[in-house]
């Protein structure tokens, strides 16, 4: 893929971090190469502790590259951008405003009546319809997470950052938050950079899964899943596709993995 075409672009990238001892350097990615086109879904998967996390503070200006081009939609990136949101796993969402105005948040500029029905398109599509006067301690795990990717999408930004959004919440929630996701991707035709350590929601979620190596990290491969959504995870392709990871990343799944690289 070449730079024209993507919005997410990363070449070469190095980061190091201080060690304890004074002099040291713990160097977490290596020479990293990502590329990322408006509208695709991207998951990244690794080891635990490989560099997932770094990598995408570093795409989204919250960590500067020791070495290397990173670049958003044309620019190098020098920080975090309103229009690029992140959806991280532990709660985002301010516990004293309601459902409401939590998503409402970042749209104070917009005349009243454009808020007010964006704010209510939103909560539809992510199934809040009922919660509005909710505050988030009233709400389960799975619905505050659709509170902070309602606030995301209220907002209009071009891309989403997720780090491992779904890890806090139960098996059966997260799969039902997939679902959703694909289904508000669909919808919304988002750029989505999505980490996480578990192979079987990376296939079924992205187009393209970026395997990394262990630290220091670069990328192993990329698996492309072209299968249609929603999608069958008994499927030959879907297991063709899983398998293929596990195999990268040096894993037997019929050796009793569990999908999980924890
Ligand atoms: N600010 C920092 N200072 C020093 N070391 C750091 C810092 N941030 C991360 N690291 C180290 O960098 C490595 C990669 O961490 P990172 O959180 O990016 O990995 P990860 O692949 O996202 O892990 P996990 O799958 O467990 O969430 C780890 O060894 C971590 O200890």
């Amino acid at each position: 893929m070449d730079n024209d075409k993507s919005l997410i672009h990363v070449r070469d990238c190095w980061k190091s971090f201080p060690g304890k001892r004074a002099g040291e350097e713990v160097h977490v990615l290596e020479r990293v190469n990502l590329d990322v086109k408006a509208g695709e879904f991207v998951c990244v998967v690794g080891p635990s502790g490989c560099g997932k996390s770094t990598l995408l503070n570093i795409i989204g200006g919250f960590l500067k590259e020791s070495q290397g081009d990173v670049q958003v939609a044309g620019s190098a990136v020098n920080g975090p951008d309103p229009r690029r949101i992140f959806v991280f796993q532990e709660n985002g969402v301010f516990p004293w405003l309601t459902v409401e105005e939590n998503i409402g948040f970042g749209l104070m500029s917009r005349p009243p009546r454009e808020r007010e029905e964006r704010v209510t398109h939103y909560i539809g599509m992510v199934g809040l319809t009922g919660f509005e006067k909710s505050y988030p301690r009233e709400l389960s795990g799975g619905m505050r997470q659709r509170v902070e990717i309602a606030r995301a999408l209220a907002a209009d930004a071009e891309v989403l950052y997720m780090d491992e959004p779904f890890g806090a919440l139960d098996f059966i929630t997260r799969l039902k938050m997939r679902a959703d996701l694909v289904r508000i991707w669909q919808a919304e035709k988002k750029t989505i950079l999505f980490v996480t350590h578990d192979i079987e929601e990376a296939v079924q979620l992205a187009d393209r899964v970026v395997v990394m190596s262990r630290r220091p990290a670069t990328v192993a491969e990329e698996v492309r899943v072209e299968l249609p959504r929603p999608r069958d995870l008994d499927s030959p392709g879907y297991l063709a596709a899983r398998d293929r990871i596990f195999a990268i990343m040096g894993m037997d799944v019929h050796g009793g993995g569990s999908g999980d690289l924890k």
